[in-house]
Parts: C-alpha cells; structure tokens; sequence
C-alpha cells in the first residue's frame, strides 16, 4: 500500500487507528479455547467488529512465537485473512527485527514477500546496512524505532551522542539511506514532550503512536504536537481495544472501544 492510499484511507474513515493483535491465550474469552485455532478466531471476530473504524491493524509477533509452530500458523492465517477481505487495511508486522545486511534480507522476505505485510517494525540499533535491505522492498514500509514507549527510551535513546540525543541521530542519518522514502518511525504516546523535535526532523514521515490505552499515553497531546497536513499518524492501542470483555460479546465491547478512539479522532480531523 503506498502513503497516498493510506491517507485516502484516514480520511475517508476519518480514523488513524490502529489495533495491536497481541493475543494472550490467557486473556481472550474461554469460550473460545473449545476452538481449532482460538488465537485465529479471536483476531477474526476482533477484525470484523472493528474493520470500518480502523486503518491499520498490527499483530506484535511475539504473541504468536510465543506458541511456536501454532502460533506462527494463527499469523499466516490472520495476515492472509486480512489481506483477502479487507485489502484497504494497512498491516504491520511487528517484529522489531535488523542484523547483518545478509540475515535482515530474509527477515524482510519472511515478513514483507512471503507473509506479504505492507511494514514491519525495526529496531535501528546494528546501522544502515541492517535496515537498507528492509527498505529495498519497494511498495513495503519500514518503520524504525525512534523513540518508543517504555521507560527504558532514556537508558540510549536520549543520551547524547556528539551532541545530539541518539533518537534524532537516529532520524537525521535515516533520511539518507537508500529507499529512505519507504520509512516511517516508532515514537512512543507517552512521549509527547519529544513530538515537536520529532517533527521538526521529520515533518513529513509517518508515525507509528503506540502507547495510548494501557500504557496512559495522551491522543490529545499527540495529535496537538505530532500531525502534519497529511495526518501523519498512526496510533496504535492493543490492551485498552482488544480485551475490553472477556464474555461472549467480546467484539462487540472492543468494537465500542475504538470507536471510542475513532471519534476522538475524527474530532481532532476537524
Ligand atoms: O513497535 C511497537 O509497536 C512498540 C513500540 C513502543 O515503543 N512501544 C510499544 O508498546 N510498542 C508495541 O505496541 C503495542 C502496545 O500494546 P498496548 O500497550 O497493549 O496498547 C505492543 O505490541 C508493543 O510491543
């Protein structure tokens, strides 16, 4: 998908939702445990209840490694449901994955050739050479972690390096890699203090905003400091969307969830 059809998306559903598929089998509804593949069902009646609201959805693949060759089938099977029935839905592979340029070519075969996601996040840490072979899909998106969510960001990625947090060290050298246009960035709700610096590095990149719901991150305070004339955003909530019940109305209660986002969202469309 290209970032055109992304922002038609945004506007036409005035929404830059997007839903984390981090499925626990200790927290989805136990009816569907008596399921062949509860991890699949679960994502399937999320995404049905939820597909008008959202633009993107992003399963975090630790969720589905976590049940080894089950787990990785469930994923096949959401990437390949979603892709055939709602092809206007931007997907993300949430692997956080870079290596040698060698090893990072068949991450990003796996992920964006073989599983056919639109993105996939990645971490920025081993340099150009482990993330140009991600960008060299072309139609494909690579988002790199900037400055993310968890109290750990100030541990590296604020600290100073020739003068310069190392997260806008991260966002200057990025823009000159090979493909550069194919990149978007991870920067955390709960850091909306850095929004403004993040925009004026980066005012035309897309976003990728997790931290609202569970994590406390404020979507007033990230719109107000981190959406440019493109939107630009796409802000992610797991937790606080896909376990709103744990009853057979499960969907229905997570469907009520993001439209709760969604129309926050619409407001701040105008
Ligand atoms: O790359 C991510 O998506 C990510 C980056 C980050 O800085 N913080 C962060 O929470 N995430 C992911 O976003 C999701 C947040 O989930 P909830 O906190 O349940 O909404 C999880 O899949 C995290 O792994």
């Amino acid at each position: 998908m290209t970032t055109q059809q992304l922002v038609a998306e945004i506007q036409r559903k005035k929404s830059f939702l997007c839903i984390g598929l981090d499925v626990d089998l200790d927290k989805i509804p136990p009816h569907l445990l008596d399921t062949e593949d509860p991890i699949f069902e679960f994502n399937k009646a999320i995404i049905d209840a939820t597909h008008d609201l959202a633009v993107a959805y992003k399963p975090n693949s630790a969720f589905y490694e976590a049940y080894g060759v089950k787990g990785w089938i469930a994923l096949e099977k959401t990437i390949d449901y979603l892709n055939k029935n709602y092809p206007e839905q931007f997907t993300i592979a949430d692997a956080k994955r870079g290596d040698i340029g060698n090893t990072s070519t068949r991450y990003a075969k796996a992920f964006l050739e073989d599983m056919n996601f639109d993105s996939i996040t990645v971490a920025p840490y081993m340099g150009k050479d482990s993330v140009e072979p991600f960008l060299a899909f072309q139609g494909k998106h690579t988002i790199v972690l900037a400055l993310t969510s968890n109290e750990g960001a100030f541990d590296f990625q604020t600290k100073e390096v020739e003068g310069k947090e190392l997260y806008k060290q991260v966002l200057e050298t990025s823009k000159n890699w090979k493909n550069s246009e194919n990149l978007m960035y991870v920067v955390g709700a709960t850091k909306a203090d850095f929004f403004a610096e993040v925009r004026s590095i980066v005012p035309d990149s897309f976003l990728l905003v997790p931290g609202v719901g569970a994590q406390g991150g404020s979507l007033a305070d990230v719109c107000r400091y981190g959406m440019n004339d493109q939107v630009g955003l796409l802000v992610n909530s797991a937790r606080g969307i896909i376990y709103a019940s744990r009853k057979e109305d499960f969907a229905e209660q997570a469907r009520a969830e993001a439209l709760k986002l969604q129309q926050e969202m619409a407001s701040y469309l105008g």
